[in-house]
């Protein structure tokens, strides 16, 4: 059990009184509506503390018999509030905090809100996974194919029971990622991500209900579906009308006047009264302090959905306000089709519900309620029940364990982190592995960022290799002057396989050892040294950051430095060969590098309008030798000022040759084309010569001169490294900084680094081709 009292038994009386004490002289934040303060004395307060435990106790106690409805439990709570903590939410706070610890608080988890209980079994479902698909559950009603192996079902007709579509907010301008968000805060939406992903999700709303209207019409049904009869509800914040409005354009698609939303209590977020605005990290240091602990101890109090704020309000209260709330408007609106606009904490609230396990269990799952998770549930109302799941919640098998497998594995990464923030004092960078354009670039940004942060920065010559012979220096200005524009590495870079060995490794953390106190590792490389990276971030904890470095830009998730440069160069030489090529008629095979990964060789190839590509993710590359290339130049040898080049990737394997890429085409081929019957040209013509050819681009690829997209990016990602490592270690320290296309910089954790699959399907549209079954 998270919270079982032996791992609470810190909390104290004083402690927690000395804590809400703070909180409550802390200097209001205008956004926020603030709750009365009352300036109470200590001895009165401690005074006062046994009444209120005696009277928590008995509202506890009331718990098995239930309380009538959610307001009821509200106003029982605020009972005890008024009168035995003389109107001292501080008292109400610690008295009721220290029954957490003890244990004593437990049956209200179990206690019914009107006629509503926690299932103890699982819930007739409106979307399940393939798996649970029975004629049963299917009889009746209409069956939706949702992809995902998962469908929604739906019933024929409305009748009594009303459907809701619950929806949060997404990202606003204060981010409960970072910040303690609750209903006194005017949130408002965040123009760069949060609006869109409003938009996208009224998008996606509007198509789901255009699918499900013409299923209805299609079945002779009366379409329920029809956006303009739709109800609206949303809580007080402006990000809940915000999205209201993004969803209403979509559904009402410039056509119909979507109907002003009603004000509905259940979809507030979570009441944290002073706390409200407050930074996570502070709060929970200031925690730790007053009850003299460490910081990971007072989470686990903070965390526990038991915990109240001062006034009383805590995860469990809004998780009654939800699930009460949400049965009432079930009941009030039959026949009907509602949108609710809120909170990820009504969300959680309905999942914690939703799901059959215990309360406590279903909680630690759902508490890091994240902005990758869904951001509709659907939910169906009938005879006095809630049904329906939320994608996250209605996840495959093989879906749920990858899910709990990523929770899990986060979590260690996260207890990893022993970098706080502002701390960090030093930043040790090596590249590793192939090397690749930028690499200059983002060492400077590094070095510059970091001196002007006041850290010092020291290289590392040749990768791990230099880290285990150590040959780290520190660098000034001096050093780094012109680097930004330098091809390759400019401070060498090395394959060392040595480094996969542990002995190895805790002779190169002999050497790093000075410099990390205080200090991070930064790892410039491709997925290999990224390996690397984990390998002494998990081992020896030492505190590393990825940047992701590679012409092969083979890592999921990001664009790698070196690649965009590396794609410059080949194209100035396939372009030359072109020319050539039409010129002369000649046939050429051009090789790049790229022997783990065909991405560079596609997009060379396509960029260029090659004839062909070879990779070596191709299934079977000699069949492609024969039948596309050969059979191209079956039909365009001979075309006036037609080029013909193929472009192949380092070592894919074929039958003429052991060592693949371009050696021994151009016997085959040529020799292939020397049966060819001579093309019939105008008699008394001679036929042109015909020659094939192979040029190796190879090595020089890596060593492009950046172009200055790469430079961008370089600098980009450097930067932000810096910038995080100083201010939210926790969220990139074991991770690679992951540089989206449309700019977007993210963490993802060295765990979670993948090899990017190939393009099929640009590989197809190149070819003017749909990809076949084989090759996806
Ligand atoms: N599993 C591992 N454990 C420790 N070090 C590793 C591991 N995998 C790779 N490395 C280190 O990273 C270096 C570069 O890896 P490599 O795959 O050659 O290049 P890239 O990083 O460009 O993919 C290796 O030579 C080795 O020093
Ligand atoms: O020249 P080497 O060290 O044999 O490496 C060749 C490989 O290195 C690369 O250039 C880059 O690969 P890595 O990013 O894995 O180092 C590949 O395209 C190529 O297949």
């Amino acid at each position: 059990m998270p919270n079982a009292p032996q791992l609470l038994d810190f909390v104290t009386l004083e402690g927690l009184l000395a804590y809400g004490n703070r909180l409550a002289q802390r200097a209001p934040d205008e956004r926020v509506d603030w709750p009365a303060v009352r300036a109470c004395s200590l001895p009165s307060q401690l005074s006062r503390v046994k009444a209120a435990t005696d009277a928590i106790a008995a509202l506890v106690q009331q718990a098995p018999k239930g309380f009538p409805d959610a307001e009821a439990y509200r106003s029982a709570r605020q009972t005890v509030v008024d009168t035995a903590c003389g109107g001292d939410p501080v008292v109400f706070f610690a008295a009721w905090n220290r029954l957490l610890a003890e244990g004593a608080l437990q049956p209200l988890l179990r206690a019914p809100i009107g006629s509503v209980l926690k299932p103890t079994h699982r819930r007739p479902v409106a979307i399940v996974p393939r798996a649970q698909l029975t004629p049963q559950l299917a009889e009746g009603r209409i069956v939706l194919d949702l992809g995902d192996d998962r469908f929604w079902l739906l019933p024929r007709d409305l009748a009594d029971r009303t459907l809701l579509f619950t929806m949060r907010h997404g990202v606003s301008r204060v981010e409960s990622k970072t910040h303690r968000v609750g209903r006194r805060l005017a949130n408002e939406l965040d123009p760069e991500r949060g609006v869109p992903r409003a938009e996208a999700v009224g998008a996606a709303l509007a198509r789901m209900v255009g699918v499900v209207g013409r299923q209805l019409d299609f079945l002779n049904l009366s379409n329920y579906l029809d956006p303009g009869k739709f109800l609206h509800f949303i809580s007080r914040s402006p990000n809940t009308r915000q999205l209201f409005e993004r969803v209403a354009a979509g559904l009402a698609g410039g056509e119909r006047v979507v109907p002003e939303p009603a004000y509905a209590h259940p979809l507030e977020s979570s009441d944290f009264g002073w706390v409200t605005g407050m930074e996570k990290t502070a709060e929970a240091q200031e925690l730790a302090a007053a009850l003299g602990v460490e910081v990971p101890a007072a989470k686990r109090l903070i965390k526990d959905p038991l915990y109240c704020y001062p006034g009383g309000h805590s995860f469990f209260d809004l998780y009654v306000d939800v699930i009460d709330g949400l049965h009432r408007l079930g009941q009030a609106h039959p026949g009907t089709v509602a949108c609710l606009y809120t909170h990820s904490s009504t969300l959680r609230a309905l999942m914690i519900y939703l799901d059959p396990r215990p309360f406590h269990e279903a909680f630690t799952e759902f508490s890091d309620y994240k902005e990758s998770q869904d951001n509709v549930v659907l939910l169906t109302f009938e005879k006095g029940r809630l049904s329906g799941y939320s994608t996250a919640v209605g996840l495959s098998q093989r879906e749920k364990a990858a899910r709990e497998t990523w929770i899990t594995v986060e979590r260690v990464r996260k207890d990893r982190v022993t970098l706080k923030p502002r701390q960090i004092k030093r930043i040790v960078a090596l590249v590793s592995g192939g090397d690749f354009a930028g690499a200059g670039a983002a060492l400077k940004e590094l070095r510059v960022t970091g001196n002007r942060l006041g850290l010092k920065v020291h290289f590392v010559r040749h990768g791990f290799l230099g880290l285990a012979n150590n040959w780290i220096a520190t660098v000034t200005e001096d050093d780094t002057r012109g680097m930004s524009s330098v091809a390759s590495s400019p401070i060498g870079s090395s394959r060392f396989e040595d480094f996969k060995d542990e002995t190895v490794q805790q002779a190169a953390m002999r050497n790093l050892e000075p410099y990390l106190e205080d200090g991070a590792l930064v790892v410039l490389g491709g997925d290999g040294s990224l390996r690397g990276a984990r390998a002494i971030f998990e081992g020896f904890g030492v505190q590393v950051v990825g940047l992701p470095g590679t012409i092969d830009n083979n890592i999921e998730g990001t664009t790698s430095l070196g690649y965009h440069s590396a794609v410059a160069l080949a194209d100035q030489s396939i372009e030359s060969l072109k020319a050539t090529s039409a010129a002369m008629g000649t046939v050429f095979f051009v090789e790049v590098m790229g022997a783990g990964s065909g991405h560079l060789a596609l997009a060379c190839a396509y960029q260029a309008r090659a004839e062909g590509l070879l990779v070596n993710e191709h299934p079977d590359p000699d069949a492609y030798i024969d039948d596309v290339i050969l059979g191209t130049l079956k039909q365009t040898l001979g075309v006036p000022n037609k080029s013909h080049l193929f472009v192949v990737a380092e070592r894919t394997p074929h039958r003429h040759h052991s060592d693949g890429g371009v050696h021994g085409l151009v016997p085959y081929v040529a020799g292939a084309m020397a049966q060819w019957p001579p093309r019939q040209g105008r008699s008394g013509c001679y036929a042109p010569t015909q020659a094939t050819k192979a040029t190796i681009l190879g090595h020089t690829l890596r060593g492009a001169p950046p172009t200055p997209e790469d430079k961008a990016i370089a600098q980009h990602v450097a930067y932000e490294a810096v910038h995080r490592l100083v201010e939210r270690p926790d969220e990139v320290v074991g991770c690679m900084l992951a540089y989206r296309e449309r700019a977007v910089i993210e963490a993802i954790p060295l765990h979670a680094v993948a090899p990017k699959q190939f393009d099929w399907e640009l590989f197809a549209r190149m070819h003017g081709s749909e990809p076949s079954g084989n090759l996806r």
